[in-house]
């Protein structure tokens, strides 16, 4: 794909839906969400709300609730990837309210294409806006209203790769290392949190998957979206199993 108009925008300066809108929230909604998928899970319900959470939570006491933050009562799950990898969630419905991550994705909830993205997803995140030749993105940079540098700076990494299949990680890697996000959570300032989170959240192309997020029955839900390695190349398969 030759150029794309990128934008990068914190969740308060949406105006209006997006046609392609990429959420990104490196530390730790949708690291957590990847491993999620990694771990089984069938779906997640991103909720507006920790009541609206709790409420599906008792209408379908099988689903998983998960929240940023310490752990609470109604609540299985807090929004660590390290706690959260050694959980069996195969066949499982997650619901997760963060305060960042998925407050993003629910603030684009009208776009047609919302992918929610992470370093762990980063390059089939890409390969999946190569694929479809999306000309215009706008990157949600959830955290610090709109300032997180490891939101920031995996957004720009996942717009670099979706032009320049080449482009190198380091430099964007070693600027979420030294994010604030990645200080409080290595300091213990942030609570829920595994003292190996930030390596998780730093783990570039860990999954094979892009993340998709889609109402459903007036519920906004990510599924993983498988995205073949060569969609891309020249004469390969351009099908992909949701369809985004
Ligand atoms: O869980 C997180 O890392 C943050 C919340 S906090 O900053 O740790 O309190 O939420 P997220 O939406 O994943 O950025
Ligand atoms: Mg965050």
């Amino acid at each position: 794909m030759i150029g794309m108009d990128a934008r990068f925008v914190g969740i308060a300066e949406l105006v209006e839906a997006p046609s392609v809108a990429v959420v990104v929230d490196v530390m730790r909604a949708f690291t957590v969400a990847a491993w999620a998928f990694a771990q089984g899970a069938e779906k997640i319900v991103l909720s507006e709300s920790l009541d609206d959470a709790l409420a599906l939570k008792t209408r379908h006491p099988d689903w998983v609730a998960l929240k940023d933050g310490p752990p609470a009562a109604g609540f299985d799950m807090v929004n660590s990837p390290c706690l959260l990898r050694a959980a069996d969630l195969r066949g499982r419905t997650v619901v997760q309210k963060t305060t960042a991550g998925t407050v993003g994705a629910l603030a684009v909830k009208d776009a047609p294409l919302v992918l929610c993205a992470g370093f762990v997803v980063a390059e089939a995140t890409a390969r999946l806006l190569r694929t479809r030749k999306s000309d215009s993105v706008t990157f949600v940079v959830t955290g610090e209203d709109g300032q997180a540098d490891e939101d920031l700076a995996c957004a720009e990494y996942i717009a670099c790769r979706s032009t320049d299949a080449e482009a190198d990680a380091s430099v964007f890697l070693s600027r979420a290392a030294k994010s604030r996000a990645a200080a409080e959570l290595a300091e213990g300032v942030r609570q829920g949190v595994h003292p190996d989170d930030v390596a998780l959240c730093l783990e570039l192309d860990r999954f094979p998957f892009a993340m998709v997020a889609a109402l459903e029955d007036s519920l906004m839900v990510l599924r993983p979206c498988a995205v073949p390695a060569q969609a891309d190349a020249p004469g390969g398969p351009s099908t992909l199993r949701s369809n985004p």
